[in-house]
């Protein structure tokens, strides 16, 4: 059905009148949230080794040239973290760097790792200990990388991006959409909350996002883990030219997401990457991770906005702005979080960070 289905045994059957009816869908359609909720959190870039060229993406760094933090250096940033309040402890780095990236290999050998995934554990060790919830989204994942981290993160993600086989993805070193429905497919059998959505404007027409998000349905049928669904327009930068979605496209997609998702799945677009403010009416119900401590690594030309700022946002949209988890709530009262997670919650409060606090706060 999709590009790589069969190499993944993913079986998505898209039923053609669920995409046309989501294919009328406009703004005026959907309802708008009653509410607007966030999440503080530090980005931890891992490593800018990536074993993909996304044509958009300034983020990874040719073999040879490619960062790795250390230990120390993830512990200072989830500390300075944990000071300013954040929860998140935000994972996401170059996919599985494979054998062209010998340095890091290497590096991570030294530190006595065999895979990256072995490190993004430790990692989330530290976060951990210094009082963050972990959520990673290392890209692509095998059932056995997942398994080696998922009892250490509060939930993962991966952006599906699309279904469709766009060129931006193109090239021998190519993502492939099969492969990434497999990875959210993935989660759901392992019981992970998990975050994804379609990145707008990389060559995909309407059909494809329809089918984009219908194929986030159906895996949210089978396993009920998607906790949250990302719209983010494409944003220029040294790397991409070929422009950003304008806002009729992005308000159209917004919407499409809306009404193609469950009332109970999030609508999060990023408020440093889209017009937020135009897009209160198009059933978005969450502003995503915001950081007071760290950088967007992934578009550096693009800062947060301050939390005072989503207040305001919240306001215009005349409803309330809620600070949550990187774990949404229904999944912790529902018993999805493994004990390390549950323990880090319980732990926080006890040291006086009120997280269950935040989950209560509704
Ligand atoms: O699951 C994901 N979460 C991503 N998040 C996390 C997301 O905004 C929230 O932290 C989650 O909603 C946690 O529930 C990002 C946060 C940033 O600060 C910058 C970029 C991203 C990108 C992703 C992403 O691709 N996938
Ligand atoms: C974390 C997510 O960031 C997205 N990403 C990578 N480059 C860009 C860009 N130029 N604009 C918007 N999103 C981007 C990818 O979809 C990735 O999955
Ligand atoms: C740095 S981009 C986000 C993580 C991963 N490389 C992906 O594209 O899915
Ligand atoms: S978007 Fe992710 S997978 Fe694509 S090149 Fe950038 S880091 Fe790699």
């Amino acid at each position: 059905m999709f590009p790589g289905s069969d190499d993944y045994d993913v079986d998505i059957a898209i039923d053609e009148e669920d995409v046309e009816r989501l294919l009328t869908v406009m703004p005026a359609d959907v309802e708008p949230a009653g509410e607007l909720t966030f999440a503080r959190n530090v980005f931890v870039p891992l490593t800018t080794a990536c074993r993909y060229t996304c044509t958009y993406c300034t983020y990874y760094d040719p073999p040879g040239q490619a960062s790795l933090l250390s230990p120390e250096e993830i512990r200072d940033i989830c500390r300075t973290g944990a000071e300013r309040g954040c929860t998140e402890a935000l994972f996401t780095f170059g996919d599985d760097p494979d054998a062209r990236y010998t340095d890091v290999h290497d590096q991570l050998a030294e530190w006595g790792h065999d895979s990256i995934h072995e490190y993004l554990r430790a990692a989330s060790e530290i976060a951990l200990e210094e009082g963050l919830l972990p959520h990673a989204n290392p890209g692509d994942q095998t059932r056995e990388q997942m398994a080696t981290v998922a009892d250490l993160n509060a939930s993962m993600g991966v952006m599906l991006e699309t279904t469709a086989d766009v060129q931006a993805h193109g090239g021998p070193r190519a993502k492939s959409p099969g492969q990434r429905l497999a990875t959210i497919r993935t989660a759901g059998e392992l019981g992970v909350p998990f975050t994804t959505g379609i990145l707008v404007g990389i060559g995909e027409d309407w059909r494809d996002r329809a089918e984009s998000l219908l194929a986030i349905r159906t895996l949210h049928e089978r396993y009920g883990h998607i906790q949250e669904v990302i719209v983010q327009p494409v944003v220029e930068n040294e790397r991409w030219n070929g422009g950003t979605p304008d806002l009729a496209t992005l308000r159209r997609a917004t919407a499409m997401a809306r009404a193609a998702l469950p009332e109970a799945v999030s609508i999060q677009s990023p408020p440093n990457l889209a017009p937020v403010r135009e897009l209160l009416d198009c059933g978005i119900d969450d502003l995503g991770g915001v950081s007071p401590v760290t950088d967007d690594h992934i578009n550096p030309d693009h800062a947060w906005p301050a939390v005072e700022e989503l207040r305001s946002i919240a306001s215009a949209a005349g409803v309330p702005l809620r600070e949550r988890l990187p774990v949404y709530e229904r999944y912790y009262r529902e018993g999805w979080c493994p004990d390390r997670i549950e323990d880090a919650i319980e732990a926080a409060d006890e040291a006086g960070r009120r997280f269950r606090a935040v989950l209560d706060d509704s």
